[in-house]
Parts: structure tokens; C-alpha cells; sequence
């Protein structure tokens, strides 16, 4: 029986598979040598998701593609994003009768540094959130419309994301300050504007609140869809100044304004996690830490250590493989990022390749691998066969990627781990199914998640994934062991479904975490993932 891994992370000496390579060359563009900051105090750029296109080369010939048979494929579910907005595909959840500004495509005349070119890329993309898109499909078109420097984006970025996580306080205040709805792209832009307004609990604010007032009453000015609302959002914005204290307790009595979650959500959670939902909810409205996987292959984790302090990069130690980065810095600015010698990866999902206790020349399907993290953590272990199978031809070739960057290699195999004909028959030693779900456990790291789901996406994920998990152990040999993950927080999709799978299949379980609760705090600081571990008793 597998040892049960802990979240304590304590640091165990953990040897280096291969010997180290030379250190790291100090990088050019060190996160520590902030940018220039403009007139309206850019914040730092947030860090590059491991999930974000790369520029290397795809190698197409690593790839056997299997398309999925004509009109009986569901369209691809991500299980970190919604999927596109097919016939059949996930619907977003948040109602507001919202549609989408008819013009995002317009480029507004603002110079491209400044807080109110910021404000309104990121409101645009509020707007597309509202209509339904995923924030970072919404964010790459606001890019590509605005043709935004490398620190426009992180500024965009950086809004979005915080208007995400307080979109229902900021509505409410809309709601208590306003008597009718304003038009969605005035909406969107005071749900941006409003956050950078408010203290945190050192009580600082991002920006001064008057240039923030300054800056989204100019982006509204300069566009067509807030023009008319230019003199709304100044009075608006000014009166939330005046009357702060008051308004955030008055609207802090809706749990929707408390919490910024959907009402259900809030619902779900309590039901889920009567002692610890408050806790769950509020670390989701947090950012996440930076935590690296060190690749075991090219580095030990102390001799790492020693080039983030020679960086002047504050980190320390949380797993055997893991470390967390005192503040978080773009990817390309971490030492090693490049060559390979680490990843970014969270602390709970840095559980799943040492759960799968895989071993040399095994051979290993990881049936939902996009984009890849896990793949290479397991690859990083073990000198063992893996086939990456992955329903998103786009999103498997960030599996190419992230293998190359590592030089690691497997087989990639785009296909819907629900169905058979891509399989050769012959069975493997270990399977990792991290399947599509909700992603509730991963909402600090993609917060318009919450805004996107409706409650009915839990019993259609958890159906589709009843049927990966039958049809994979089917492929799995006597002895062989399936570990199934999810980043969801509801029992239904989780444990629920892996006791029903057990009985279905006579799989006998093994010890795993089961459910782990981000709850953030010092020793909880990681995602919501789930993890079962299934043998195939001969
Ligand atoms: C939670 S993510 C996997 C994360 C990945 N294991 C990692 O660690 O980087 C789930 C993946 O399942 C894929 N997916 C969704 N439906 C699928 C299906 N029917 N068959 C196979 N993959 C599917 C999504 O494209 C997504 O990449």
C-alpha cells in the first residue's frame, strides 16, 4: 500500500535522479527589476499561467492524432476553463441578462500606459466574460484588439482578474449607488475601477483612489459604449470615496456582495463544508502563491534553492520537489524556467506522480493531460512509456511544449478518454485520470470560473466522467493501479463518484488524501484537489 503523501510539505531530502547541470545564468529581465512605473503606478506584472501559449515549436511528427468520430463527440470540456459555446457545450451560470458591448473591437485613442487604456481592456474583457467566454480567451482577443505592450497586458491582466474575484461586491455597489443598470460596458468598467479603490488588510490600495477616478472617468470618455455614462462613473466612483466605509458594510449583508460567489456556489459550499466553507470561499477571492516543481532530473531542490537566493528571489521549501516563491514574478524571470529545470506546479498537484508510484520502462496512460503538468512530473520521476491522450488537439500541443522545455518526451494522442478506438490494446501498469470538471477547487487561480459554471455542470461533468473512469479501467493490467484527480470541491464529482466507481468495478481502493481543502493559511496553500488511488486486484 502507497504511503499517504502529506500536505505539511516538509522538506525530505529527496535525491537528484541525474546528477545537476551547471547552474542557472542569472536572467536579463529579473522580476526584482520592477518596471518603469508610468503616471498611474502599473502593478507588477501577475505571473505567466503555465497554461499560456508558448512560442516554441510543436513537433507534429510526436503526434498520432485521433479525431474524434463525427457527431458523437461532446465538444472538448476543459477541466480549467468553460468549453466553447458549442450546442451542447457548458453554459456560463451567471445570468444577468448582460450582453456583450457590440464593440470590443474598437481601439479607443488612450496612450497605451496608462491606467484608463488598462481599465478599459480589462472591462472589455469583463464584458466577454459576462457573455460567456473564459477570461484568458477573453483576455488574448483584448491583446491581440488592442495591440498591448508586454506591461499593457500584465496591467489588463492583472484588473481582470481582481475585478473577477470581487465582481459581486462590486455589482452590489453598482446596484446600492445606481437606480437603473448602466450599460454592460459601463458596468464592467466600474467593476474594475472599484477594487483598485478598496484597502487591503495592511491597508493599502493598488493605486490613489483619485487617479483611479481620473483614469476610468478618460476610458469611458473614450469610447463609443461609455461615452454617455462618462459623467455616471465619475459621480459614481466619487461617491464611493466619500461613503466607503458605509457602503461596504451595507452591501456586505448580501452573501452574493460577501463572498463573490454565485448564490449556488455558496450554497454547495456550506452544504459540503459546514465547518470550513467561510475559510474555502475567502481563499478562493486571494491570489495564488507561485509554487515551482524543481525538475528532479536536472537539479537537487537545496542546490535550486541557492540559485533563487543568489537571484535575490526569496523562496523556500514546501515539498519534496516543491517551492514557493515569497512573491509571485513572471515564469520567464524565474532562474531555470527556460532550461527546463523547473515547472510551475501546485503543491497539491505536485501529489499526484509520487501517489502514482510509477517505475521504470512502466507503461503509463495520463488520459487527461493537458497541459501537461503531471505528464512531466511523472516523467521527471521515472524513466517509464507514457502516452498524454487529451480531447483538445490545442490544448495536447501544450503538452509538446512543456515535454520539449523539460526535454522529456512521450506520446501524444489526441482523443475523448470516454471512447476506444485510439487504444492498441495493450493494457497499462498505471493510469492518471484527471478529469474534466468543474475546476471549483481552482478558483483563486481562474476566478471567473465561478462566474461561468452553472450548478447543472456538476451532474453532466460527473456523468462524463463516470464514463472515462469505467472505460480506462478496462485498459489498466492485473495489479495495475488508477489514480483518479479532480480540481473539484463538490462531492458529487469526487468522492461520491469514486465510491460509486469502486463498487461498479470491484476496484479496491488504496490510501490517497481524498478531498484536500484550499483553505489557504501557511500549511494549506494549495489548491482543492481530490485523489483516489485504485488497484486492479489480480
Ligand atoms: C484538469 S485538466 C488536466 C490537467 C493536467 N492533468 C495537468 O496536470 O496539467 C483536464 C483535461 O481534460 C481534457 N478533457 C476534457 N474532456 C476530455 C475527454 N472526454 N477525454 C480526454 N480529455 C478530456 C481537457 O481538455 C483538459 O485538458
Amino acid at each position: 500500500m502507497n504511503k499517504r503523501p502529506t500536505l505539511s510539505l516538509k522538506a525530505k531530502a529527496a535525491p537528484a535522479k541525474k546528477p545537476a547541470t551547471p547552474r542557472p545564468p542569472r536572467p536579463a529581465n529579473r522580476a526584482d527589476a520592477a518596471p518603469k512605473a508610468d503616471a498611474a503606478a502599473r502593478p507588477p506584472q501577475p505571473p505567466r499561467s503555465p497554461d499560456a501559449p508558448s512560442a516554441s515549436p510543436w513537433n507534429k511528427d510526436a503526434i498520432r492524432h485521433h479525431k474524434p468520430r463525427e457527431g458523437v463527440g461532446r465538444p472538448p470540456l476543459m477541466g480549467t476553463a468553460p468549453a466553447p459555446q458549442g450546442e451542447r457545450g457548458l453554459r456560463p451560470s451567471y445570468h444577468r441578462d448582460l450582453k456583450p458591448a457590440l464593440q470590443t473591437e474598437f481601439k479607443a485613442e488612450l496612450k497605451a500606459d496608462s491606467l484608463a487604456f488598462a481599465l478599459l481592456g480589462a472591462a472589455t474583457a469583463v464584458v466577454q466574460v459576462r457573455g460567456g467566454m473564459a477570461l484568458p480567451q477573453a483576455l488574448t482577443g483584448v491583446f491581440g484588439t488592442l495591440d498591448a505592450t508586454p506591461q499593457g497586458r500584465g496591467a489588463i491582466q492583472d484588473i481582470a482578474y481582481r475585478a473577477m474575484r470581487q465582481l459581486g461586491r462590486s455589482d452590489a455597489l453598482v446596484g446600492a449607488m445606481t437606480e437603473k443598470a448602466p450599460e454592460p460596458l459601463a458596468t464592467a468598467l466600474l467593476a474594475c475601477a472599484l477594487p483598485l479603490m478598496q484597502l487591503d488588510a495592511a491597508g493599502n490600495a493598488p493605486y490613489e483612489a483619485f487617479t483611479v477616478v481620473d483614469q476610468a472617468v478618460t476610458a469611458a470618455g473614450s469610447h463609443p459604449d461609455t461615452a454617455r455614462a462618462k459623467g455616471m462613473v465619475n459621480a459614481l466612483l466619487r461617491r464611493f470615496l466619500r461613503e466607503r466605509d458605509a457602503l461596504l458594510a451595507s452591501v456586505a449583508r448580501q452573501p452574493v456582495a460577501r463572498w463573490n460567489y454565485p448564490q449556488w456556489w455558496i450554497d454547495a459550499a456550506v452544504t459540503a463544508y459546514p465547518q470550513d466553507w467561510q475559510r474555502i470561499l475567502a481563499a478562493g477571492d486571494e491570489a495564488p502563491p507561485l509554487t515551482l516543481r524543481v525538475n528532479a532530473r536536472k537539479s537537487p531542490v537545496d542546490d535550486y534553492l541557492a540559485v533563487l537566493a543568489e537571484a535575490g528571489i526569496g523562496a523556500r521549501r514546501i515539498g519534496p520537489h516543491a517551492v514557493r516563491l515569497d512573491k509571485p514574478m513572471g515564469v520567464h524571470g524565474i532562474p531555470g524556467f527556460d532550461a527546463g529545470i523547473v515547472s510551475v506546479q501546485d503543491a497539491a498537484a505536485q501529489l499526484a506522480a509520487p501517489l502514482l508510484d510509477v517505475q521504470d520502462g512502466m507503461r503509463v496512460l495520463d488520459a487527461c493531460a493537458a497541459p501537461g503538468g503531471k505528464t512531466c512530473h511523472i516523467l521527471e520521476l521515472a524513466d517509464a512509456h507514457v502516452t498524454a491522450l487529451d480531447a483538445d488537439p490545442r490544448r495536447l500541443a501544450r503538452v509538446g511544449e512543456n515535454l520539449e522545455r523539460l526535454g522529456l518526451s512521450a506520446t501524444l494522442q489526441a482523443a475523448e478518454a470516454q471512447t476506444r478506438g485510439w487504444w492498441d490494446g495493450e493494457g497499462y501498469d498505471r493510469i492518471l485520470a484527471d478529469v474534466p470538471c468543474t475546476a471549483s477547487g481552482i478558483v483563486r487561480r481562474h476566478p471567473d470560473i465561478r462566474w461561468l459554471r452553472r450548478k447543472a455542470d456538476t451532474l453532466q461533468l460527473a456523468t462524463l466522467s463516470g464514463e472515462i473512469l469505467d472505460n480506462l479501467w478496462q485498459m489498466l493490467r492485473p495489479n495495475g493501479k488508477l489514480l483518479f484527480v479532480t480540481c473539484s470541491l463538490w462531492p458529487q464529482e469526487s468522492e461520491a463518484q469514486a465510491a460509486a466507481f469502486a463498487v461498479r468495478n470491484g476496484a479496491t481502493r488504496l490510501d490517497a488524501p481524498g478531498q484536500l481543502l484550499p483553505v489557504g493559511g501557511a500549511e494549506q496553500d494549495h489548491d482543492g484537489l481530490f485523489y483516489a488511488l485504485f488497484q486492479k486486484v489480480a
